[in-house]
């Protein structure tokens, strides 16, 4: 293809609900020097054929620096010194690098509705891209201006793979919990970057401690920010296609490789409900539980744990206000399978969360529905004794 030619435009996949109607978002996140402006290059400059709107740094101070660094702004382009316009690249790409606050960019943008089909956030200025996720994701009051036009589509972290365990082990701690830690918490996927400067056996270090840290997402190594776009936009993270795809994938591994101790654990009275999967690192905790089909009455006590857990904080058998435990749910998400073959799915950033019965129907024919539910959380404080009330959920009949 020469360069005169337009760049033909492929198929974004999505699972949202509907996303014929609005234009997915993709937040960007990242540890420093780890590579986000190299792959944010890579998209504005490359012939991929998408038609992507790059927001850079809007809720930072480094807009002009960020844009001389990836040096998309043309010297006969007179507005390309203001902060508050859009420069349209050769590839099809727009290029917002602004200083307003990130709705006002993104009310602009949405004004050329119809020039792009995804929405590329860069969130450098900020240590966690948590709260922003948030807004831009089952937010009443946002839902009623820009969230008609936009859903999350997902958040990725770059991560440097030669530093990343550095940065990972001192970085600043923010009510306890570190920065970094917080980005990979909040992530969908990961990008483990520049593992062409380090040995595979370092990359698969950083790799498995990154999955203890966050077991939910897609993690994907990279040099340059190098990986089919496809793979981190359009991937719907909060839609139930790929919670489904999820938990298929996690069944078929285990039925192949269950080890001993899981064996052990699932013929257990009570411990056969879950997996042993619990983690903490400098604060930050996940923690993987199995759920087996359960009853509606079930789910409903679950839908109160969870309220209990995200609202305030505590277990739902916590004595209220009591300064026991520190416990926050940073995100998570959730599939269960009721007797009845009723499906539904869990999705929470901080304290929203939805609970959704999944349309078998609405999903794609390839991902079928599972046989058996899962529950995903990561933040603080997820330790045993989160483990064992969930357990009394499970061992409950009424
Ligand atoms: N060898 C190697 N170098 C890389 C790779 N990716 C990025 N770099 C280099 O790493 C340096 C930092 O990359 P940037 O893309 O500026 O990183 P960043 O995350 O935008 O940095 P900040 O915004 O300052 O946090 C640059 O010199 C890049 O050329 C990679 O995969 N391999």
């Amino acid at each position: 293809m020469d360069d005169e030619e337009i760049p033909t435009l492929l198929e974004v996949e999505s699972a949202t609900a509907d996303p014929s109607k609005t234009v997915p978002l993709t937040i960007i996140t990242g540890f420093l020097g780890a590579g986000k402006s190299t792959l944010l290059k890579r998209i504005l400059t490359e012939r991929h054929g998408y038609r992507i709107a790059v927001i850079m740094n809007e809720f930072g101070d480094t807009a002009d620096i960020e844009s001389k660094a990836i040096n998309i702004s043309s010297p006969d382009d007179p507005t390309a010194e203001n902060s508050e316009e859009f420069l349209e690249l050769a590839n099809g790409c727009l290029c917002c690098s602004i200083k307003d606050s990130g709705v006002a960019a993104i009310e602009k943008l949405m004004q050329r509705k119809g020039g792009f089909d995804h929405i590329l956030l860069e969130t450098t200025g900020l240590a966690d891209p948590g709260p922003i996720a948030s807004m831009f994701w089952q937010n009443e009051e946002y839902a009623m201006g820009l969230g008609r036009d936009i859903h999350l589509d997902g958040v990725i972290c770059v991560v440097d793979a030669v530093f990343g365990k550095k940065q990972i082990e001192e970085d600043h701690s923010v009510d306890g919990v570190g920065e970094s830690l917080r980005q990979l918490a909040a992530s969908d996927v990961i990008l483990i970057n520049k593992v062409d400067l380090v040995g595979p056996s370092e990359v698969d270090h950083l790799q498995a401690l990154i999955e203890h840290v966050n077991p939910a997402a897609a993690i994907h190594r990279t040099i340059r920010g190098e990986l089919d776009l496809s793979k981190f936009m359009g991937i719907g993270a909060y839609g139930a296609d790929r919670l489904l795809r999820e938990q298929r994938s996690l069944k078929q591994d285990r039925d192949t490789t269950a080890s001993h101790d899981e064996r052990e654990c699932r013929s257990g009275e009570h411990a056969h409900h879950f997996g042993p999967h619990h983690y903490e690192l400098r604060g930050i905790s996940s923690l993987q539980v199995r759920f087996p089909v359960i009853t509606a009455q079930q789910l409903q006590k679950l839908d109160e744990w969870i309220r209990s857990v995200l609202w305030e904080n505590r277990l739902p058998e916590d004595i209220p206000d009591s300064a026991l435990t520190t416990l926050e749910v940073l995100r998570c998400k959730g599939i269960f399978v009721l007797e009845s073959k009723e499906t539904y799915i869990l999705q929470g950033v901080r304290s929203m969360y939805e609970m959704s019965q999944v349309d078998a129907e609405g999903t794609q024919d390839s991902v079928g529905l599972p046989d058996e539910g899962k529950l995903v959380l990561i933040g603080k404080g997820l330790d045993q004794r989160v483990r064992q009330s969930l357990e009394l959920i499970m061992g409950s009949s009424a």
